[in-house]
């Protein structure tokens, strides 16, 4: 499951993510747990489609927990080995938005919850990244758009 802010990068790592696993040899499955942002449904939908990887969303659900159980009870029906969930992008102060994703994470039960960091936020990230942790047993962050700028240090040693 990929949580992290708006616009962190977590729906093109997640194809990233499962297209490496597919030329690993792996059988991935992506999963648009995203009903908050418009177009969410169709940028995953488009970069799985490039990548020739199966993908499961809806552009009328707007219960992101329910659709990301259909989506990873499907992929487990096909025997996909890795599913992944993008969710929504969210901040500390969005309680609801927070609660959401305990909901999604505790519904899914996924193997690994990775948060996605934009590395332009510098040591900002601290706050953010310990209220994602308090909430959802993070394990794993993936730093983005490190091609941008310099900044990237600051977000590793937050
Ligand atoms: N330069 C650069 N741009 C990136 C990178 N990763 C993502 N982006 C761009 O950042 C923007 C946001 O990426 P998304 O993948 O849509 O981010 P998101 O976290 O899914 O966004 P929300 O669902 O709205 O929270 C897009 O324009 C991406 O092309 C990266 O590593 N480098």
């Amino acid at each position: 499951m990929f949580v992290g802010l708006q616009g962190a990068g977590k729906t093109t790592t997640c194809t990233k993510y499962a297209y490496y696993h597919q030329k690993k040899g792996y059988k991935p499955a992506l999963v648009c747990a995203d009903t908050f942002r418009a177009g969410a449904f169709d940028q995953l939908k488009q970069n799985a489609t490039k990548s020739k990887i199966p993908y499961y969303g809806s552009y009328t659900g707007s219960d992101p927990v329910k659709i990301a159980v259909e989506g990873v009870d499907r992929f487990k029906k096909e025997n996909c080995d890795l599913i992944i969930v993008d969710t929504s992008g969210r901040h500390k102060q969005q309680a609801s938005l927070f609660e959401e994703m305990r909901q999604i994470s505790e519904a899914t039960k996924p193997d690994l919850v990775i948060f996605v960091m934009d590395s332009s936020i510098g040591q900002t990230a601290f706050e953010q990244a310990r209220a994602f942790k308090q909430t959802v047993s993070v394990g794993a962050v993936i730093i983005t758009k490190m091609d941008g700028h310099a900044k990237g240090g600051g977000t590793l040693s937050a």
